[in-house]
């Protein structure tokens, strides 16, 4: 993958396993995002192959909800959930009752809720995590933390999940690689 002259990506090779989850860690700029997006399929610009299962899920650094439709419409359109559904969807991630309320209405850490939901909620096979927990306090990164945990725990699905935070790595991977250089590689972390 390059951007102009510059050659950010290398030679990559990554197999996700079902049920795994995989923390890649890296410096500032090494490229990190932009592997990410091209697993997504976000970004055509590279050379190579990416075989993905038909359901994929992504969570972001700040929630992307819709802030114009409700709590509950933002499960509802993206994913075509029946109310019923819907209602436990609410109840996994603690914001049963709340369907009928916006966005804007909810809590920082709701709305994060509210997009773990969101996600594990389709029932992806693949979960793309960028950064998902960052910029939160102590009590609140390690709550949500602990419902990703959860929602996992109750839906089988393999993760990726980028972040610079070690010790989050640690809590919640199976693996962590490290992607580093120019242009970027991935190797497994040293201890
Ligand atoms: N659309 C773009 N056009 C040109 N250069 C880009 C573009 N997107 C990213 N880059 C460059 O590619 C490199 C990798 O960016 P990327 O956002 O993937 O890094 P990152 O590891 O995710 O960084 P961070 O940890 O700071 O989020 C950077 O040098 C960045 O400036």
């Amino acid at each position: 993958m390059r951007f102009g002259d510059k050659q950010v990506l290398g030679s990559l090779d990554l197999r996700l396993a079902p049920r795994e989850t995989i923390a890649i860690t890296g410096p500032s700029g090494v490229g990190k995002t932009t592997f990410m997006r091209i697993i997504a399929g976000l970004e055509h610009r590279y050379d190579g192959h990416v075989r993905r299962p038909d359901k994929l899920a992504m969570v972001f650094q700040e929630p992307t909800l819709m802030r114009w439709r409700t709590v509950a419409d933002n499960l509802a359109i993206t994913l075509g959930l029946t109310p019923a559904e819907i209602d436990i969807a609410l109840e996994e991630v603690g914001l049963a009752g709340r369907g009928t309320a916006f966005p804007d209405q909810l809590s920082l850490g709701q709305q994060r809720r509210l997009s773990l939901a969101r996600a594990f909620a389709g029932k992806p096979d693949v979960l793309l995590m960028d950064e998902p927990f960052v910029s939160l306090d102590a009590d609140l990164s390690d709550e949500m933390m602990s419902l990703f945990e959860r929602l996992r725990d109750n839906h089988p699905v393999a993760t990726l999940l980028v972040t610079h935070a070690i010790p989050e790595a640690e809590r919640l991977a199976t693996r962590i690689l490290e992607l580093s250089g120019q242009p970027a590689q991935l190797k497994p972390r040293q201890a």
